[in-house]
């Protein structure tokens, strides 16, 4: 590119010098064909306050993660012409109650990148507590969950903040009845919507106190929130020996220890509620009772 500008009549060139005193300067140069390049312009370089918010934040909200149902429903609506599915989760949608009110009985959610041992635990816990379990995004979305997937980041994760509300309004119902155990909620749809649209290295996460964090205000609040972690190398060797597929992002996590890292702290930073930590290295007996007691104590069960 450079020797096409020098070929051209004209240019414009702006380098950065240091001088004696240790100042940075902005020398703009501007060059005619043939002749001496001329100095038009030299700047001071000064360091600016760190912004409060990394530039990649700023569009975070409402567009990639959603704090009512409105925006996350007025996407879909957009794609009606261009996405045919979003017609039916629109529907789905609409027979959800809005702002689901929590049964008498406790909701637990366990939280956890996958092969932390989510579906294992949840399933104990089901019989344990003669609960229902339940999941988002629902079962009634999984049919297009493939599809939602492959489209931008504005539209997947307004499917899969959909499929929360979707949710929340099966675990209204259910609390109602018994202890309910859902396996990934809205920490999920926040955790990895953040750490993928948050660019740089972990410090580049909004700090903990950030409004990115917060709950959305009309969505169903959990009695407690249980994030499972496990050693890189731990968590690898289970989902080899599960050999099952792995989502897109999951493969990124896989390949990616620096997102892997970013979706964790995310999770952590997430308030109102906010998580609490299991180590699920453990077998899983000796995770199951760790949990339950937990539970005993943060839900009175
Ligand atoms: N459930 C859920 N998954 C999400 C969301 N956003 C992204 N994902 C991706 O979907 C993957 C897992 O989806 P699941 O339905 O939980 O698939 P799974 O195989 O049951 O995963 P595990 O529960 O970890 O076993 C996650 O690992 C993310 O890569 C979200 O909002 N909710
Ligand atoms: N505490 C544990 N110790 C050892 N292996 C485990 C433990 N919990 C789950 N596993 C195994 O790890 C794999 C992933 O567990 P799974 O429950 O499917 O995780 P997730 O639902 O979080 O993806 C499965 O093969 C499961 O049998």
């Amino acid at each position: 590119m450079l020797k096409d500008l020098v070929k051209s009549e004209e240019f414009h060139l702006c380098t950065y010098v240091s001088s004696e005193d240790g100042k940075l300067w902005q020398q703009c140069v501007w060059s005619q064909r043939g002749k001496e390049c001329t100095e038009v312009a030299k700047h001071y370089i000064t360091v600016a306050a760190k912004p409060e918010y990394h530039p990649t934040l700023l569009n975070i909200i409402n567009t990639v993660v959603y704090y009512s149902f409105e925006d996350a429903y007025r996407v879909l609506q957009e794609c009606k012409e261009c996405i045919p599915e979003s017609k039916e989760v629109l529907e789905l949608a609409d027979q959800c109650m809005k702002n689901s009110t929590k049964g008498r009985f406790p909701v637990i959610v366990i939280e956890g990148l996958d092969a932390t041992g989510k579906t294992t635990l949840t399933q104990s816990l089901q019989e344990i507590l003669r609960g229902a379990l339940l999941r988002s995004p629902p079962g009634c979305l999984s049919q297009w969950r493939a599809r939602f997937d492959a489209e931008p980041p504005l539209i997947r994760r307004a499917f899969y903040a959909l499929g929360n509300y979707i949710s929340a309004c099966d675990i209204a119902r259910e609390s109602a009845k018994s202890p309910v155990i859902v396996d990934r909620y809205w920490h999920s749809t926040a955790a990895y919507a953040i750490a993928t649209e948050v660019g740089g290295t972990l410090e580049s996460l909004p700090s903990s106190h950030s409004e990115v964090y917060r709950w959305p205000r009309d969505l169903l609040t959990p009695d407690l929130v249980v994030l499972l972690t496990v050693r890189p190398e731990e968590r690898a060797r289970r989902l080899l020996a599960r050999g099952v597929e792995k989502t897109r992002e999951e493969a990124e996590l896989e390949a990616n220890n620096l997102f892997r890292q970013k979706v964790e702290e995310a999770y952590r930073r997430i308030q109102d509620p906010a998580c609490v930590v299991i180590d699920a290295s453990p077998s899983k007996e000796e995770v199951l009772s760790e949990v339950l007691l937990l539970i005993q104590k943060h839900c009175n069960l």
